[in-house]
């Protein structure tokens, strides 16, 4: 059954539409304040839009458009939301924690716990039944909330960062155990980590002031990014612009080669991304002689070490922010600081040219 969601929040500047076909994950990416978890508190029932509708197949869990108000409780929405701390029933034991939903919906107490532990073993947690949340480490609390949730058997399974509050040695196995259970599942995931995009995500949706900036499938969204926030997690830089035959012009008529696709033929003017990685950029002080192709001035705003590099991260007007890559000698030889004025210069051999 498909979920069907689009809603409007003034008061935080939200809207948004989505649909999410039967057994999709998405992934949501986006910066602070995007409005990742209002999507998810709106779809869980917990924060009420201004207007729009919600429904899984022909069952409605709001309609606020329109005469008729429908606004389903959000225990009747067959949803389930998964937070960054597992926030189990301290009193009750992990295998009680996960009979909780079974017994709620009115199964019986042996039933209850029967399906707890076949909840328990798909999170790799059957040796801890009779512990109480109080004596499990946070990826142990994080894996039975993870049981307890699919054991309501939600239609839709939220989680709102779930690997964020863990040490990074109990994020790979969460994640091993979302990869398993989320497959062919209903789900939204809201993370800030591409990994949990690649891993377990068929589509990526980049939010942006409230708004949907970005969609598609992981590999194309994340390889070919189009919006900035989805360009900085790929690792590219990304100038946008209209195509022309040999890569892309920006807005202040600069002309930027590139490669294209070979499948794909653009029509002229059409709208288009040039991206590439900040190893595809050279730093030169002051005027470069010869092709001013792939040139931009731009002012350093920040260095950091990046491996055995340094990054050089700038501000190049209508391009946006960028960055280059130079050896640490390289950058002592240019004596580079935040602040200086210099130019970018990108090889347009690593430059790829897609549509926007
Ligand atoms: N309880 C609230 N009351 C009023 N405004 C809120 C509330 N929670 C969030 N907002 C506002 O709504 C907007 C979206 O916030 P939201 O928490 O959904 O973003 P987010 O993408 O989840 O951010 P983060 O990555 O920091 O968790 C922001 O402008 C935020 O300030």
């Amino acid at each position: 059954m498909t979920f069907e969601l689009s809603a409007r929040l003034a008061a935080r500047n939200f809207d948004m539409s989505l649909t999410l076909a039967e057994g999709q994950t998405v992934a949501v990416l986006g910066p602070n304040g995007a409005g990742k978890s209002t999507l998810l508190n709106i779809t869980a029932g917990l924060v009420r839009p201004d207007s729009g509708t919600a429904r899984i197949g022909g069952r409605p869990l709001f309609t606020l458009d329109g005469g008729t108000h429908q606004w389903s409780a959000p225990h009747h929405r067959g949803i389930a939301l998964l937070a960054q701390e597992a926030l189990l029933f301290p009193h009750l034991s992990v295998l009680d924690n996960v009979a909780f939903g079974p017994r709620s919906t009115g199964s019986s107490q042996r039933k209850a716990r029967e399906a707890a532990r076949h909840w328990l073993s798909e999170v790799d947690a059957l040796e801890l039944p009779d512990r109480k949340p109080a004596q499990l480490s946070g990826g142990q609390a994080q894996r039975v909330a993870v049981a307890r949730a699919l054991a309501a058997e939600p239609e839709l399974l939220l989680l709102d960062e779930p690997m964020a509050a863990l040490d990074i040695h109990a994020a790979p196995m969460l994640r091993r155990v979302l990869k398993r259970v989320l497959e062919g599942r209903k789900a939204i995931i809201v993370t800030h980590d591409v990994l949990d995009a690649y891993m377990l995500a068929d589509r990526v949706i980049v939010v942006e002031g409230g708004r949907i900036a970005e969609e598609g499938p992981t590999r194309q969204v994340l390889e070919r990014p189009r919006s900035h926030f989805a360009a900085g997690l790929a690792g590219l830089n990304i100038v946008t612009g209209s195509i022309t035959e040999e890569g892309i012009t920006t807005p202040d008529g600069r002309l930027f080669a590139g490669q294209h696709d070979p499948e794909w033929s653009p029509g002229p003017g059409q709208a288009g991304v040039a991206a590439f990685p900040p190893s595809a950029v050279s730093v030169f002080l002051g005027d470069v002689h010869g092709s001013p192709r792939n040139s931009f001035p731009v002012t350093i705003t920040d260095l950091e070490r990046h491996g055995g590099q340094v990054r050089v991260h700038a501000r190049g007007g209508e391009a946006g922010t960028l960055s280059a890559d130079v050896t640490p000698a390289a950058s002592a030889d240019l004596g580079l600081a935040p602040g200086m004025e210099v130019r970018f210069v990108v090889k347009s051999a690593l430059v790829s040219i897609y549509p926007a």
